[in-house]
């Protein structure tokens, strides 16, 4: 296995961690896997160790993507009782289309650095599932090669805007035609922010494997001058701003979604240029760090949002894990994307995401039940506290 590369001190301690982590009894392969911590030990102890510090990076000091757990921590419920949840119904809808609970699949790039089938098995796991998948412009498999593995799968493409506008034109009208429900378009990615370890890594993708949308595209040659994660360095279009929205709504009659909000002002925006949906994110803390955690940003966009969207003052009451999605009223706000599904991968492909998806699933039920909602239409604001921990 292609290992990157690592410093004798830097493998002490990973053979040293390892050693900590197999005496407080972490869970190998055989074992079941009971939270989706314990994919995450397992991918740690199974990926390459450049390849793990690429899924795991945050940028810089890594305040945010640290922050972005412990913002969660800060949350408590306020449960209801006596309400008769002997029946809990997870559906909800997503851009009109039923889904079997609201977690989905968030776009993450190179999936075949966990895995040998990478997007192929996370599109089937997700077509078996019934939730929504976004597919990364970063995948390891083609667009063509992901929806042939899952044809009925419920699929979006995330996209990322070239200086050479050619290149994201040709790319929307292929997953276009291929079935695509919606455009993502991810706007925290100016340039790409500074993941120490990548650096330290020279992180690349091992020379089986690449950026398979771009094949004969972008020519990643041997030697040919420095690149960044599989694409020639500089290809990204950093003077992207709100025009381009209305470029991209030139191009494709597909809904169009606004990856990587933080603020209500840009919510403000996104809703006046006439998008579909935003969802609030900060890319897992792998851009810019010191900006705030996605749960804490989300609450100040839905109250703006959704009173913008009513007409009313101050009346928004959404409730939201991570990330809002826009549709019709933009104040439905319940949806979460999930990165996870990595860890899956790199425990058993296919198998391994559904696993993730369906453990998912059941805290989900769980946690709506013992709060005393029967359905996602029940979960509401009323439902949370933020406490001052
Ligand atoms: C390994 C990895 C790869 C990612 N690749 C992409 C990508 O290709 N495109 C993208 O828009 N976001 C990418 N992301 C960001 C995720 O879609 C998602 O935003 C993040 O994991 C969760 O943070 P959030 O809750 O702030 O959104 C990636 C995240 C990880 C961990
Ligand atoms: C040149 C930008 C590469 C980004 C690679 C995929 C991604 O979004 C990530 O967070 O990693």
């Amino acid at each position: 296995m292609w290992k990157g590369h690592t410093t004798k001190r830097q493998e002490d301690k990973r053979q040293a961690d390892r050693a900590k982590r197999s005496r407080e009894g972490v869970r190998c392969a055989e074992m079941s896997m009971v939270c989706l911590t314990d994919f995450e030990e397992y991918a740690k102890e199974h990926l390459s160790k450049a390849t793990w510090d690429y899924y795991a990076a945050g940028a810089d000091e890594c305040c945010t993507r640290d922050d972005n757990l412990l913002a969660y921590k800060r949350i408590r419920l306020r449960p209801r009782i006596l309400r008769d949840v002997s029946i809990s119904d997870t559906r909800t809808t997503v851009q009109g289309t039923e889904i079997s609970f609201p977690v989905g699949i968030a776009p993450t790039a190179f999936h075949c650095l966990a895995w040998h089938e990478g997007e192929m098995a996370t599109a089937r796991a997700t077509e078996a599932v019934n939730t929504c998948y976004i597919t990364s412009t970063y995948s390891t498999c083609s667009v063509e090669e992901i929806v042939g593995a899952a044809p009925n799968g419920y699929r979006w493409f995330q996209l990322y805007v070239y200086r050479n506008r050619k290149v994201s034109e040709q790319i929307v009208h292929r997953v276009e035609a291929l079935g695509y429900k919606a455009l993502v378009l991810t706007v925290d990615v100016p340039y790409t922010g500074k993941r120490r370890n990548d650096i330290r890594n020279q992180f690349k993708l091992p020379p089986h494997l690449k950026v398979k949308n771009f094949d004969g595209v972008f020519e990643v040659k041997e030697n040919a001058g420095p690149e960044e994660y599989g694409i020639p360095a500089n290809t990204l279009d950093p003077s992207i701003s709100w025009k381009d929205v209305y470029w991209l709504q030139s191009l494709t009659r597909l809904p169009i979604i606004i990856k990587g909000i933080l603020t209500k002002e840009d919510a403000e925006l996104a809703v006046e240029h006439g998008v579909q949906g935003i969802i609030v994110s900060n890319h897992g803390g792998r851009q810019l760090d010191g900006g705030p955690a996605t749960i804490d940003a989300l609450s100040e966009i839905v109250e703006t949002v959704s009173r913008q969207d009513r007409g009313l003052p101050g009346r928004g009451d959404p409730y939201g894990k991570r990330c809002a999605e826009g549709r019709g009223p933009w104040s439905q706000v319940c949806f979460h994307w999930q990165a996870g599904g990595v860890w899956g991968l790199a425990y058993k492909g296919e198998e391994g995401v559904r696993e993730v998806l369906q453990i998912l699933n059941d805290e989900f039920r769980l946690s709506m039940a013992l709060a005393g909602c029967r359905n996602v239409a029940e979960i509401n604001r009323n439902l949370i506290q933020f406490s001052k921990l």
